[in-house]
Order: C-alpha cells, then structure tokens, then sequence
C-alpha cells in the first residue's frame, strides 16, 4: 500500500524534530527496538500546535462521538491538549480534555484525574502502542471512572505481536470492541526510509526485529 501524504509529512516531520529516531533502544517492556518514537520531543509551540493537527487530520475521516479527549499521563497529556487546540483551530469543534496523575492527589481537589470530569464519550489518544500496557491502563481509568470509551488515536502503531498471531492494536480493536486509529504505522517507516535510501543497515535491524516481534505477514 502506497503511503499517504499526511503520512509521508509526519514521518519527515518525526525525524527531522529527532521524535523518530534509528539505533538501539530499550523499550519499557525490555525489548531493544532498533528504532524510537518519543512524542517529548515535540517540545516547543511550533511542534505542540503542529503534532495536534496531525492527530486532528486523522479524526476527520472517521466518525466518531466523543465529548472529551483523555490523554495519558505522561506523554499524551499534551498530545491530548494539542489535538482538542487543533480540533478548534481546523474544524470549529469545541471538545473538552481530560487526563490523568499517575499518583493520586490527596489535597486541594484530589482524585487522579485532571481537566474534564471523565464522563459521557471519550476519545483516548497516547503517541504509541507497543505491547499496549498503558492504553489498557487509560481504559481502565476511563471505564472506573464511568465514562465510554468511543475510539483510540495513536501516532504510531509499532505493530507487535500480541497474544495470537494478530498485533497488539487488532487485539484491543476486538477485545474492546473500539477503533484504534493510527497516523503511521511500522510498514509506512519501513516504506519510507527504503524510498529515502541510505538507511540500509537499520533496515536490516528493523526486519530482524519484525521477525522476533511483529505478525507474519
Ligand atoms: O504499549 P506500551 O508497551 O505500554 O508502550 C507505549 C507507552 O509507553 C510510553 O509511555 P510510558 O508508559 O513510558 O510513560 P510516559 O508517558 O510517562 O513516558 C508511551 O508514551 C506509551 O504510552
């Protein structure tokens, strides 16, 4: 499948702001991953407002009833401030957001969430899926705390294997029974830097590390 524009723009735009980078990296789940996405270094007003209308592009095209945007703490607390300012800007569309303290604040307002009271629907959006640890904790939150959970938005599907032989996002997509909408996924990189040429040696990387982690295709 030939990649899209918006996803060809995101992938330059990820590695010329050094979120997506190519070497070797210990994931939170152990695996060393020879390739990096880190949504932290979207760190300045330039990078904030532009990485929001990217995941606002992607909320175009499908549809979906939300009245909040949850962000999980930490890296999609302002992925989700981002996107509702996105959504504003682009579209006039006016949604609350929301996210969470990974520690539970027990003075002044307390709780553990922060923004929006967490109720009616509510999209969830996080910059990655890898073994899908943290978006099942934003469930959870979401779900405790009373609310719908509508859909998922991620800027990049690392496409892991999960349990059975599909990836970790088919298997919250069925399991949860929710869309999980993605800008770019490990297939468009690998598209993209083989059209660049010159990252041959992480390519093989990348493969060995598909054969180890990813679904056979
Ligand atoms: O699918 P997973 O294996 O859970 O990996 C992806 C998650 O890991 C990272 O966050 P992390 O939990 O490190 O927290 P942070 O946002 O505070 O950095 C990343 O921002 C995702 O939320």
């Amino acid at each position: 499948m030939s990649l899209e524009l918006y996803q060809r723009k995101f992938i330059e735009w990820a590695i010329e702001q050094k979120a997506l980078t190519f070497g070797t990296y210990t994931l939170k789940s152990g695996r060393v991953s020879p390739y990096f996405y880190d949504a932290a270094k979207f760190n300045k007003g330039s990078a904030f407002v532009t990485v929001g209308q990217f995941y606002a592009d992607v909320l175009q095209n499908v549809e979906l009833n939300y009245e909040v945007v949850f962000g999980s703490a930490y890296k999609g607390i302002p992925i989700a401030l981002s996107t509702v300012n996105a959504l504003m800007e682009k579209c006039n569309i006016d949604v609350a957001y929301s996210f969470n303290r990974k520690e539970k604040k027990i003075h002044g307002e307390g709780g553990n969430i922060v923004g929006a009271p967490l109720k009616g629907n509510v999209l969830i959006v996080d910059d990655v899926i890898s073994v899908g640890t943290a978006i099942r904790e934003c469930l959870k939150i979401v779900k405790e705390n009373g609310a719908n959970p509508v859909g998922i938005v991620i800027a990049l599907d690392r496409q892991e294997k999960g349990t059975g032989e599909i990836t970790v996002v088919q298997q919250i997509e069925q399991e949860y029974n929710l869309p999980v909408k993605t800008i770019i996924n490990l297939d468009n990189i690998v598209q993209y830097i083989t059209e660049c040429g010159g990252y041959e040696e992480h390519l093989i990387m990348i493969e060995k590390y598909q054969n180890i982690y990813g679904v056979k295709k």
